[in-house]
């Protein structure tokens, strides 16, 4: 088999509180993900999602295990790994345009290079029209295709993308995972991809890994057997994708009930 394009091996993260106790947030959680594979984190509130995310890429150090990419050993933030998070908010005070080339201009990339890689993109996440605006005439959506475009620009190998979607209404959310499918089918990155969905989860993965109540630990991780291109209409009447729906709600149930005590 191939190096997996991300290894997490025995990955442990404590958190010191305000009172000074020890808060163990992550305990021992071990993945692997092949390059070009879409893996969702699923969890419960508080599972670690997010710090696992935040890990792989080298915005917090674990307290024990390691994370390799594509065999190196993560030791901080790195090109090779894009953020998608919802607190990376765009920059107020630059236009659409430069928010995205802000990262081509970072590397040195010329301005005219940068700025006809941004206006592609831009193209690609259907805001062609938008180049001049700033992010507060936008709306939720438009930006969080701004915050996609932006991180694609520099060409990671790896999407991290922290609920991108999360805050987004019922339709837009729709919209988006539909074109960020069609993003990956595309090119083919390694998007490690945190949601609260279910639906979500199933609808974009190879791969779902269903964590437990904190500390996180990995409950199960469900291969997601659906052809692709993947249309949301023909899944939603697919008897796979529905059981795979049933399955996983199922674990959340659980995961919940565990950690009730039940
Ligand atoms: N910088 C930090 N300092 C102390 N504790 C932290 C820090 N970051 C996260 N934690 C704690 O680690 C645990 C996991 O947090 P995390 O945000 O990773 O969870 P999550 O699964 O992403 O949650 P949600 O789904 O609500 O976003 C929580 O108990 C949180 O309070």
């Amino acid at each position: 088999m191939s190096e997996p394009m991300i290894a997490i091996q025995g990955l442990t993260k404590r958190f010191s509180t305000a009172d000074g106790r020890r808060h163990l947030a992550i305990d021992d959680v071990n993945v692997e993900v092949a390059e070009g594979e879409f893996v969702s984190i699923l969890g419960p509130s508080g599972c670690g999602k997010s710090t696992l995310l935040y890990m792989v890429g080298g915005f917090v150090a674990p307290s024990s295990g390691a994370i390799t990419v594509q065999g190196r050993p993560v030791t901080g933030p790195g090109p090779d790994r894009g953020p998608v998070f919802q607190e990376f908010a765009l920059f107020p005070w630059k236009t659409v345009l430069e928010n995205v080339m802000y990262g081509l201009r970072q590397q040195g990339v010329s301005k005219a290079e940068a700025e006809a890689r941004a206006r592609a993109l831009l193209d690609m996440v259907h805001l062609k029209d938008f180049a001049d605006f700033y992010p507060k005439e936008l709306s939720g959506g438009m930006r969080q295709r701004v915050a996609i475009a932006r991180t694609l620009a520099y060409q990671p190998q790896i999407l991290l993308m922290d609920e991108p979607f999360g805050a987004l209404d019922a339709h837009t959310r729709t919209v988006l995972q539909n074109e960020l499918l069609g993003i990956w089918e595309r090119d083919r990155k390694t998007v490690l991809f945190v949601t609260h969905g279910v639906d979500e989860a199933v609808f974009l993965s190879d791969r779902v890994v269903v964590m437990t109540r904190a500390p996180g630990r990995i409950k199960k991780v469900v291969e997601i057997d659906l052809p692709r291109p993947r249309v949301r209409a023909e899944l939603l009447v697919n008897r796979r994708y529905q059981e795979y729906i049933v399955e996983l709600e199922q674990l959340i149930e659980d995961v919940h009930l565990e950690a009730a005590g039940a």
